[in-house]
Formats: structure tokens, sequence, C-alpha cells
């Protein structure tokens, strides 16, 4: 089956930047693998999602995505007015409506049984980021898009989000395609990880990336004690990885490291 979404040299830039925010960007989704795009604060990382949803214009490049592609979109937690008085099943009804067996199904699911009556206001960080994966989950979703879902959780509640993502993935088959900052724990979770800043740094399997000089500049320290959990979680997985070989780990424009070793 061919990729959902592919992307070839694409570039973004926004009204009066002199420069474009993202840059001769290539990459692809394929069906029911986990991508994660990781990079500093302002490397275009939304900028890219929205660029892959088609919501933002192309300032060069093409985006294509497979014809009819449903997609579950959770948003930033922290851009959704928790204020607004609501309950969750009403929520869940925003903007299809959906029977209520179908939205005990989904809570359930996705570990928030029998919170239909609560207002939203009410509900904890990781049971409202639970209510918006069922939300995205209603329409069937090839593709689940998620944008830094885990902000603001603590470390159990990042690492049990990321756990039921994987089980979603593997029960429906659907794709998901993830921003983090979560670096420690995103390795765990994802088949592919996509290093951005402004540019492609570097793009491949979770091991190889950690290992590339430009994911470390990038990253520094912090990068070093990835690798490491990584490696401790993974070793029995990946022992045929070799780091910087050109299976593993694609360059991207402005990578600063030896090319010559692939
Ligand atoms: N609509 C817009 N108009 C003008 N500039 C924008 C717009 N959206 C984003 N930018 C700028 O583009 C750059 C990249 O923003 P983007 O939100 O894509 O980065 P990010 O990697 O997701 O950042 P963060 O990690 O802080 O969420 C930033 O400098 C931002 O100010």
């Amino acid at each position: 089956m061919s990729a959902l979404i592919r992307a070839q040299n694409l570039s973004v830039s926004h009204p009066g930047a002199d420069r474009p925010v993202i840059s001769q960007i290539d990459m692809h989704i394929d069906p029911a693998e986990i991508v994660t795009v990781v990079g500093p604060n302002g490397s275009g990382k939304s900028t890219l999602v929205r660029a892959l949803l088609g919501q933002v214009a192309l300032s060069s490049g093409r985006v294509d995505r497979l014809s009819g592609l449903r997609i579950g979109y959770v948003p930033q937690r922290v851009h959704i007015e928790r204020a607004m008085p609501m309950t969750v099943r009403r929520f869940l009804s925003l903007p299809q409506r959906v029977g209520d067996a179908q939205a005990a199904q989904v809570l359930e699911r996705t570990g928030v049984p029998g919170l239909e009556k609560r207002q939203i206001v009410s509900l904890s960080g990781g049971q409202f980021q639970r209510v918006l994966l069922a939300r995205a989950l209603l329409n069937a979703p090839q593709l689940l898009v998620l944008d830094e879902p885990t902000q603001g959780l603590d470390q159990p509640g990042i690492v049990a989000f990321y756990k039921l993502i994987e089980e979603v993935r593997a029960e429906t088959g659907a794709a998901v395609l993830m921003v983090s900052h979560d670096l420690l724990v995103v390795m765990r979770a994802s088949d592919r990880v996509v290093c951005l800043n402004g540019h492609v740094c570097c793009q491949g399997t979770p091991q190889a990336v950690s290992a590339a000089p430009a994911y470390r500049a990038l990253f520094g320290a912090e990068s070093q004690g990835t690798l490491a959990l990584y490696r401790h979680h993974h070793d029995h997985d990946h022992d045929h990885v070799e780091p910087g070989h050109d299976h593993d780990h694609v360059h991207g424009p402005g990578c600063t490291h030896d090319h010559s070793k692939g």
C-alpha cells in the first residue's frame, strides 16, 4: 500500500517573514507506522503538521494525501478553552453526533469509562487528554495526528498515554503522526523519528536518529540520556541496526556531520 501522506521538497513561508519556516522537507507516513517529529521550540514542527494536513499554503513543493484519507486530530491540550461549560458526552458529539453506545465504547477504550456526565473543566489533565483521543477515534481514522499530546502530564501519565497510543495503533491499524518534546519516552513509542530544525536534520529509526551527530547537536546532553534509555529497553529488537547507515538514517539538507559514512 502506498504512503498515506507524502511531502516532497516542501517549503512554507509565513507572511512577512524573510525566510521559510520550513524548507525542502521530504517525508512520508506509511499505513500503521508511528512517526514522531521532534525539534527545538520554533523549529517549525506545528507548521509542518499543518502543511501535511493541507491547512497552510505551501511556498514550494507538494504534499500528496491518500484520496479520502480519514484523519483524527488531537490538538494541543493547552489550546482548548477548558473553561467552557460542557459535558464530556456533548463534547464527543462535536462536530458530529455520536450515539450513546459508541460514546461509551470509545471512552472505555481510552481508559476513561463512565465520564459522560462530567464537565470538561472538572477533568484532570490526563483524563482530558484521553477524552480528546476518544473524540479523535470516533471516525475510525487511518491517521491519528497528535500535536504535543502529553504537554502538562507527569512522567507516569506520559508513559501511560504513549502505551495507549501503541495499543490503539495495534488494534485499529491507524498510523500516528506526533509532535513531541518528550524525548525520553517518545523514542520508545516511535517507528520513525523526524528531527526538524527548519529543515530535516535527520530521520530514521529512533536509535539511528538519537545516534546522529545532527540530533545530538540539537538536543545536547538530553539526547545521551534518551539513547541510553532507548538502548536499555530495545537492544534486543535492534541488534541489526548500524547507526549512520543509509538504510536507517536519511540525511537532510544542512546536515553538518560526515556524509561519507552514509
Ligand atoms: N501563522 C503564522 N504567521 C507568522 N509566523 C508564524 C505563524 N505560525 C508560526 N509562525 C512562526 O513560525 C515559526 C515556527 O513555528 P511552529 O509553531 O511551527 O514551531 P514549533 O516547532 O511547533 O514550535 P513549538 O515547539 O514552540 O510549539 C515560529 O517562529 C513562529 O513564530
